[in-house]
């Protein structure tokens, strides 16, 4: 529904671009105008995927480990060499694994820690020191997880996102001096080559999940982007410090029968 203008000359850093969720937003933010980078681990794939994109713009992409300061800070050099600036960054390279709490070890937590809570705050950082304050303007987006009501299953990732959601608040007031906005996504279940690393008796259980939100569907890709792509543009620019739920009401609905209880029901 965005004019197909809406990002013309906008420079855009989508982590987790190659695959999935990212891949989509990537897509249609070069649909819309924009010029876009994507990063992510693993450089094959990576480049593959750019390589794709480049049918809908211009796309750049260099490997990034955003757990990782310098490879993030290596990042901002080459956007700042290539465009000179950066103006809306979506924060949604994440993930982690099911497990039941009390089976997750140290190394196991902060890996997911790491992911998508300290990954995300130093990608947030070193974007906003580099581009968005110097230059009093930007716009971020962190893609999380509806944690709504705790994430059973995978209290590791909740408390990573929960994090990041009470992290787009406290930035929201802090940097709106720097007219920077900044503002989560939240997706329940989205269709997407992520729900491919769940274990058989997970995947298993997704029908049956369907039946539990209040939509009775999960989500799709565009779902996500298309709020992704709202929030960024003009039309959201008194918007700032929310977290915009694209999940069919699941958060309203939190299925009991849940992947917490999939779990037990194969390890006992
Ligand atoms: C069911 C519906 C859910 C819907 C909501 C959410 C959906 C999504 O988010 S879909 C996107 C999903 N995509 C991914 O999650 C892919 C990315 N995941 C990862 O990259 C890993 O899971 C990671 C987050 C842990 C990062 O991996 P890395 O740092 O490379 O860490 P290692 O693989 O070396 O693992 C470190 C450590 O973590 C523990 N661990 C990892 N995987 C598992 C597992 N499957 N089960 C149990 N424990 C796991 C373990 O302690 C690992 O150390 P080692 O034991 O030494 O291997
Ligand atoms: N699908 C779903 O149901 C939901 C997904 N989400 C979240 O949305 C986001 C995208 O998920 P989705 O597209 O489904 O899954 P994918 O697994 O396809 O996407 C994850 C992306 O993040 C990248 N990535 C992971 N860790 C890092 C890292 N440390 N540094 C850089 N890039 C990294 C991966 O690339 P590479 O391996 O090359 O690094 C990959 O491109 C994730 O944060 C996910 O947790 C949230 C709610 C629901």
């Amino acid at each position: 529904m965005l004019r197909s203008d809406t990002f013309n000359a906008k420079i855009v850093l989508v982590t987790g671009g190659r695959s999935g969720i990212g891949f989509q937003i990537a897509k249609d933010f070069l649909q819309l105008g924009a010029k876009v980078i994507i990063c992510s681990r693993k450089e094959e794939q990576l480049q593959k995927a750019a390589e794709e994109l480049s049918n809908f713009g211009e796309v750049t992409h260099q490997a990034c480990d955003i757990r990782k300061t310098e490879e993030i800070q290596q990042l901002a050099k080459m956007i700042k060499e290539k465009y000179g600036r950066l103006d809306i960054l979506i924060n949604n390279a994440g993930g982690q694994f099911p497990a039941l709490a009390e089976y997750i070890n140290d190394k196991g937590w902060n890996a997911v820690i790491n992911n998508n809570l300290n990954g995300t705050f130093s990608m947030i950082r070193e974007m906003a020191n580099t581009f968005f304050i110097p230059q009093k303007s930007g716009v971020i987006i962190n893609i999380i997880v509806d944690v709504f009501r705790g994430f059973p299953g995978m209290a590791h990732t909740g408390a990573a996102r929960a994090g990041v959601e009470n992290l787009t608040k406290t930035l929201a007031m802090e940097w709106s001096d720097f007219n920077i906005r900044i503002n989560c996504v939240a997706p329940g279940i989205i269709e997407s080559s992520g729900l491919d690393t769940y274990p058989k008796q997970i995947q298993d259980m997704f029908e049956e999940a369907q039946k539990a939100i209040p939509l009775k569907r999960f989500g799709k890709v565009e779902d996500v982007s298309n709020a992704v792509t709202f929030l960024s543009s003009p039309m959201a620019e008194y918007i700032t410090g929310i977290s915009l739920y694209v999940d069919g009401a699941q958060h309203l609905n939190f299925d009991k029968m849940g992947l917490a209880n999939v779990l037990k029901s194969f390890i006992s």
